[in-house]
């Protein structure tokens, strides 16, 4: 006898305008099935999870909710009725704390004669990060005290909190450690023992495949296939996924791991309180520098101050001609490209469209005698926005209303136009799919080959090991090896290092 079906998902579309992001999708979730819902860059998927997790209504098409017709107003509506989402972008308000931000929208259950009984509010909050397994975050603290990846894990808490029947996590685990993707797996399979279920939404096929109970591919808004467990195959779903059989090297093949002798940019001795103690760095022309570590090891902070973002308490970032770098101004006047892991906060001005972001670090070079052209800057665009497949309406169109994947490679491209001669790039696959991480593998070579420089900071060991010329492993703020290119190179070598 098959499960009871908790959601019916009848004939839905969706439009925004002219973009017809889904069409037709037709889709069941039993009792106790952990579905992943995968597919490329702008398919759907998050489209398709809002849409019942109440973020906005289908333009046609029903749903069903334990056989009763569904049709949620809003987050909170579908709270109620046991649906909750961990949304792909960023959901935790600043400027508040973070049980605030656990109870949002539920501040009453705390709320006698219009006072908050905030002792009540934080022991409440210190239970439910209980429950789910999150330590070392006092429910009391700013939340912008916390980490991207603490955040994140303060709206699982927050999700959770609700008891959903239906849990959805959209593309949540890249934006975590091993040590946050185990809290998450963890509560999966608590979820399923208990009888729940679960949407996933994930990018990394591994981690899907060994999660999930069925995957459903979704391609270009429309309802691909659906796949038992006994019926995973990695190729057949990548096939599924885009359509075609992928062809050719994930990453690049060669292991002579050659770079150029000059030295473009250096840390000396970087310290940053509780993060860096002391870490240096020489990067070379046409090199391909790896770094790693568990997420706190401090290589994010490292990225940072090689931009100019954070400034160390003591030593330093240099460029090869001896400049000290003090802000990122000075570092994009010195063709630095930096992407952050943190895209929505630091990398995008969401409000603004493509084109304003694509040509915000390259206005001197499409500008004469401080006059901007509109026609310079269309045409600017309009070529990284082809050269990148980037898939959108039009340039003008605002990057907030792009799929994460996109958004990504607005943030590359902007990079790339600017004509940058050392990329930073911090998690720079995060959210990705992989026939444009493959794209973006490629593009990384190039790069080096034109001999351009690259610091790629990255908590995917395969990427690491696939790309790097050499790979700098950090633990605790100190650098612990370095390894150079190897085809024997293995991520269990590297763990041992990192832990
Ligand atoms: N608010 C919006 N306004 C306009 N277009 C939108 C909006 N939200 C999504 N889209 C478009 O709908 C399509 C589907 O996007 P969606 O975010 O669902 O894709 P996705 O499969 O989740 O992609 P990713 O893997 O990159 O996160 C894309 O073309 C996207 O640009």
């Amino acid at each position: 006898m098959s499960a009871e079906i908790i959601l019916k998902a009848n004939h839905i579309s969706k439009n925004f305008g002219l973009t017809h992001a889904l069409k037709d999708i037709s889709i069941q979730i039993e009792r106790g099935e952990i579905i992943g819902l995968i597919g490329e860059n702008g398919s759907g998927k998050s489209t398709f999870s809002s849409i019942i997790s109440g973020v906005y209504p289908a333009t046609s098409g029903t749903l069903e909710l334990k056989g009763q017709p569904y049709k949620p107003s809003d987050t909170m509506d579908a709270q109620r009725c046991g649906i909750s989402m961990v949304a792909q972008e960023m959901g935790t308000l600043p400027g508040i704390g973070v049980a605030d931000n656990i109870f949002l929208g539920r501040e009453e259950k705390f709320t006698k004669y219009g006072i908050v009984n905030r002792k009540e509010m934080y022991q409440e909050a210190a239970k439910a990060m209980e429950v789910v397994g999150v330590a070392g975050i006092n429910p009391a603290d700013p939340i912008s005290r916390y980490s991207l990846e603490e955040r994140k894990l303060i709206e699982v808490v927050r999700a959770l909190y609700s008891e959903p029947e239906i849990f959805i996590v959209d593309e949540t685990t890249t934006a975590l450690s091993q040590k946050g993707r185990d809290i998450i797996y963890k509560i999966l399979r608590r979820l399923q023992e208990q009888d729940k279920s679960v949407l996933f939404i994930s990018h990394d096929l591994e981690e899907l495949m060994t999660v999930c109970s069925k995957l459903i591919i979704l391609r270009d808004g429309v309802f691909i296939e659906e796949l038992e467990q006994k019926d995973f195959e990695e190729e057949r779903i990548k096939e599924l996924m885009v359509g075609r059989k992928l062809t050719g090297d994930y990453y690049r093949s060669d292991y002579d791991g050659n770079f150029g002798e000059e030295v473009v940019l250096k840390a000396e001795n970087v310290h940053i309180k509780q993060v860096l103690e002391g870490v240096s760095l020489e990067l070379h022309k046409g090199e391909i520098l790896g770094i790693g570590g568990l997420t706190d090891c401090g290589m994010h902070e490292l990225g940072r101050v090689l931009f100019g973002i954070e400034k160390p308490v003591y030593g330093e970032a240099v460029l090869g001609n001896g400049e000290v770098i003090h802000s990122p101004k000075q570092a994009i006047k010195n063709k630095i490209g930096y992407v952050s892991k943190n895209r929505d906060q630091e990398a995008l001005i969401l409000s603004a469209s493509i084109m304003d972001n694509m040509v915000l670090p390259s206005l001197s070079k499409i500008s004469s005698a401080g006059l901007i052209f509109k026609g310079a800057e269309k045409k600017f665009t309009a070529r990284q926005v082809d050269g990148l497949s980037i898939k959108c309406r039009e340039i003008t169109q605002d990057v907030k209303d792009l799929s994460g994947g996109n958004k990504q490679k607005v943030v590359f491209g902007k990079w790339l136009a600017n004509e940058s001669e050392i990329f930073i790039l911090d998690c720079p696959t995060r959210g990705i799919d992989i026939g444009v991480k493959a794209f973006m593998y490629q593009l990384m070579y190039q790069l080096k080959k034109e001999n351009k420089s690259i610091i790629m900071i990255s908590e995917e060991l395969p990427e690491l090991i696939g790309m790097s010329d050499r790979i700098m492993i950090l633990r605790k703020g100190r650098v612990q090896k370095i390894f150079e290119r190897s085809p024997k190179l293995s991520e269990s070598v590297i763990i041992k290092e990192m832990v």
